[in-house]
């Protein structure tokens, strides 16, 4: 690269416009959408699309939304003719849609365009040429005079067409390519000069799109140049003012949002920013950023990744997976305070209230998305994330004590994983297979084989009878309490206590299920332990959690179980 960039490179000019209004105003409505996935999308690919794929393109369109669709450039190809005939002569354009052609100010180009027309019941006619000083001298060897006596031709051309077939519906669309780089003032008298030649009217107004052919400058610069022409078109109500912003800066939203403010109303774009080069703008990420602003866009992507397949397969190009509201990972936090925000936002929603998810600026099921993806689970996780799979898939309500001794527990398996070279992720169903590895049958150093719990004369009192095997022996003992885990514990009779207990129910209906989770610590303190039970019976789990705290506590580990109780007894 250089060191000094000047040398080769200038900024581009800025209008001189001081009294700028848009960057006060809102956007409060959708504007005109045009769909030009099937010419400016089409030309920049590959392989252009065959009939069968502009066909299944247009139908997605249609049921999408777009009223105005760009379809060909039919002088360009047989294919492109013969879809433009198609569509009119089979009927498959909807009476509430109107399609649109491009042509170069050419006679011969004009006349192959219009001949493709033949027959439409609204249609239209898109003449561009480019204007900027580059182009007019060194692609056309023209002044500026030469040019606009080209494009006055070419609409003279299609005027004379027109009214020889008053049973279509003609609209005139002028685009003065490269307007972006062209002197502001020619670029307002050339489409003044179209707009007055075609003889455009308040009813029956003619569309200037102005492209931003190639993106230029910062985003506030293409609002200045909307703006600017906003206010001095001679003839603002017989037009509809549209823009095509390219993306080659990567800021082509920006660009079409600010030119909404600054008096646009119309936008050019590509689903998922298709086009040439870097791509048009993305209408998908323009629409979606209306919505969640409150407006509808009037486009339905209800079933984006249903779009995002016939898209692909179109145009044979991959979509990011970072790409905004539809890429693979949009929907989804792998780092830990991430999840643990999406977490307790889920967990606080009220359904009535508006949308307000940390991290998720739309909820995924109004794009056909769901939750599921939401949270994964990586080496960058933490317990939030950990909570969430496991509450989601399985209904286990971890208590955060719980939460944070089996994170880390997940992390040590994680980098065990990761040595092995194996996938750094781990799904619902490995965390499962790992809490219960830990908790629910940690070693089988004791097991409980049977509880029998009642209720003393007093009617009060709580009796358990339990019978267990520890390090070979089986012991059954009774116990009495004030409660069921209080009267366990007597019958084990262990120099222990519950530090702290928490239970829920996992499932409801015929297959319920509950969960329970207990902090043991021996009497000395010397030793603490966590240990979780999961049974149809809330009762059964509370003593299993009790023999899985007693299992990973290491005061029993190290020691042979037997002998422990044998002691307690003694
Ligand atoms: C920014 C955009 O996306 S504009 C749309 C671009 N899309 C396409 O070009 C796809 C379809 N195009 C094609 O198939 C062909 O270019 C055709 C059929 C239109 C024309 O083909 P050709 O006659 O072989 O010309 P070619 O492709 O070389 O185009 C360049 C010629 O067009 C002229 N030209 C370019 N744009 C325009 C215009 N808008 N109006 C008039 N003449 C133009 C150039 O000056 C050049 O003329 P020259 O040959 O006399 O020097
Ligand atoms: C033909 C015009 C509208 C175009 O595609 C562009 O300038 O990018
Ligand atoms: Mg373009």
């Amino acid at each position: 690269m250089l060191s000094q960039p000047s040398r080769k490179y200038r900024p581009t000019p800025v209008p001189d416009l001081p009294d700028r209004q848009w960057p006060s105003r809102r956007i409060e409505a959708a504007p005109v959408w045009l769909s030009t996935d099937l010419r400016d999308g089409n030309q920049a690919l590959f392989e252009p699309m065959d009939t069968a794929r502009k066909h299944r393109m247009f139908r997605m369109l249609c049921a999408i939304g777009f009223k105005e669709i760009e379809v060909a450039f039919p002088s360009a190809s047989q294919t492109d003719f013969d879809f433009v005939r198609q569509l009119i002569e089979q009927r498959h354009i909807p009476d509430d849609v109107t399609i649109a052609v491009l042509t170069q100010a050419r006679p011969h180009l004009v006349a192959r365009t219009l001949e493709s027309l033949q027959g439409a019941r609204r249609a239209i006619v898109h003449l561009y040429i480019a204007t900027s000083p580059t182009f007019r001298e060194t692609v056309f060897g023209m002044n500026r005079e030469e040019v606009t006596q080209q494009i006055l031709a070419a609409v003279e051309q299609t005027r004379r067409h027109a009214d020889a077939h008053p049973e279509t519906e003609w609209v005139l669309e002028f685009s003065p390519e490269t307007f972006n780089a062209t002197e502001p003032e020619f670029a307002r008298d050339l489409c003044d000069a179209v707009v007055d030649r075609w003889g455009g009217t308040p009813e029956q107004p003619v569309i200037i799109n102005l492209p931003a052919t190639v993106e230029m400058a910062t985003p506030n610069v293409y609002a200045d140049q909307i703006e600017w022409m906003h206010r001095h078109l001679a003839h603002r109500d017989r037009i509809v003012l549209s823009v095509h912003p390219h993306n080659d800066r990567g800021t082509a939203v920006a660009a079409a949002e600010l030119a909404l403010m600054a008096g646009a109303d119309r936008v050019e774009g590509c689903l998922f920013g298709q086009g040439e080069r870097t791509g048009n703008v993305d209408l998908i990420t323009l629409a979606l950023n209306l919505y969640t602003q409150g407006i509808d866009p009037q486009l339905d992507f209800g079933d984006i990744d249903a779009i995002a397949r016939v898209c692909t397969e179109c145009s044979q190009l991959p979509i990011s997976p970072r790409h905004p509201y539809v890429g693979d990972l949009v929907y989804t936090a792998f780092s830990g305070s991430h999840q643990d925000a999406i977490k307790k936002g889920f967990a606080a929603r009220d359904p009535d209230a508006p949308w307000s998810i940390p991290y998720l600026p739309i909820d995924p099921a109004d794009l056909g998305r769901t939750y599921d993806a939401v949270i994964r689970v990586n080496s960058q996780s933490g317990k939030g994330g950990i909570a969430y799979l496991l509450e989601t898939a399985y209904g286990l309500r971890l208590p955060r004590r719980i939460q944070i001794e089996f994170a880390g527990v997940v992390q040590q398996a994680m980098d065990r994983q990761h040595q092995a070279g194996q996938s750094a992720e781990m799904s619902a169903a490995q965390l499962m297979a790992l809490f219960e590895a830990t908790y629910l049958a940690p070693t089988t150093a004791i097991t409980l084989v049977e509880s029998r719990l009642a209720t003393a004369a007093d009617g009060v009192t709580q009796t358990v009878k339990a019978t267990w095997e520890a390090g070979g022996a089986r012991f059954e003992r009774q116990g009495s309490g004030n409660g069921p885990i209080a009267a366990f514990l007597d019958a084990l009779d262990l120099p222990v206590r519950v530090q702290w207990y928490e239970e829920s129910a996992m499932t409801q209906g015929s297959d319920a299920r509950a969960s329970a989770f207990v902090g043991l610590v021996t009497d000395d303190g010397r030793y603490s332990a966590q240990g979780a039970g999961i049974d149809a019976n809330i009762v059964s789990a509370s003593f299993q959690a009790i023999i899985s705290a007693l299992n990973r506590m290491d005061a029993f580990r190290v020691a042979d179980p037997a002998m422990a109780f044998e002691a307690a007894a003694h």
